[in-house]
């Protein structure tokens, strides 16, 4: 019920029980100069399951397809874009703002990596200033002319998370999950943070899902069975690839050359992201 007659409308002064209260919006601005027209979040349940992966292929994908696309990595703490893509020099600004690094194919890259004098010097920082930092990456940095960016998430369901999910209007998500996260709770959970933030999910990803036999292509699931058909069934979720362990893959991580992947698997995600 609303409060009295002389309600000012400035929910700040009322009592929470009031219904015209309107929900609080902690969305940030982007920088002035920056044109972002789709915002994307790759997120996982855990570390190390490829979310970093995912992104910079489907950095790299649509990258290909022609449209200006950009990464933003949220990973404070562990910070993989710059490696993959083989960038090493150091982010530039001036009294307007930062610039990100251009990749060779023309990917447009944030990461605290690109501020760090040294990529091996640890992130020893609290989580609220980590939080800024991410915030900075979106309020800060002069992203121009952006089709779609993808935002590599910090694993879990935390602050740095909570943060982004705050602050950046994202037009959905895709979660990453390797095989055996997909048989323990880890997923719900960030299906269930995705829910109660009202962010759409595009859809999941299994990663680490096989390994195919160089010599006659048989499927090898080392990990038992996959599970990704019953949770998308238990959550109405679309299952948008299953990527297969490839040594080729790790090789173009390892060396920064991840615009040079093949491999069609996530075909059906990049058809998803268009139609957004
Ligand atoms: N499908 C795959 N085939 C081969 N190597 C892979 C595959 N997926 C991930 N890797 C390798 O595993 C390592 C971890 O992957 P990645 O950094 O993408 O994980 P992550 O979920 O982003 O981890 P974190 O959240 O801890 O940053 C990397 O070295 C990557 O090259």
């Amino acid at each position: 019920m609303s409060e009295s007659q002389s309600c000012s409308h400035e929910c700040g002064s009322c009592k929470e029980s009031c219904s015209d209260r309107k929900p609080t919006s902690f969305i940030e601005s982007p920088h002035p100069m920056s044109q972002i027209k789709k915002v994307i979040g790759v997120v996982s349940g855990k570390g190390g399951v490829g979310k970093s992966l995912v992104t910079s292929m489907l950095g790299t994908l649509m990258n290909r397809k022609g449209y200006q696309t950009a990464i933003l990595d949220a990973d404070i703490t562990g910070p993989s874009i710059p490696k993959v893509f083989g960038i090493t020099e150091k982010a530039a600004g001036n009294e307007m703002g930062i610039f990100p690094a251009v990749t060779k194919k023309g990917l447009k890259l944030m990461s605290v990596n690109l501020l760090l004098e040294n990529d091996s010097d640890p992130v020893v920082w609290r989580g609220p200033v980590i939080s800024g930092t991410v915030k900075q990456f979106w309020t800060d940095v002069i992203w121009e002319d952006v089709d779609y960016m993808f935002i590599d998430m910090p694993p879990g369901t935390g602050d740095v998370p909570l943060t982004v999910f705050q602050t950046i209007p994202l037009d959905g998500i895709i979660i990453v999950a390797s095989p055996q996260e997909l048989v323990s709770m880890i997923v719900a959970k960030a299906v269930n943070m995705a829910k109660m933030m009202h962010i759409p999910i595009i859809g999941l990803v299994e990663n680490m899902s096989y390994v195919a036999c160089p010599d006659c292509d048989k499927k090898i699931y080392v990990f038992g069975e996959s599970h990704i058909e019953e949770i998308a069934k238990e959550y109405e979720l679309e299952v948008l690839a299953k990527l297969p362990l490839d040594p080729k893959v790790a090789q173009l991580c390892d060396s920064g050359k991840i615009e040079e992947v093949e491999g069609n698997w996530l075909d059906q995600a990049v058809n998803k992201i268009e139609a957004l």
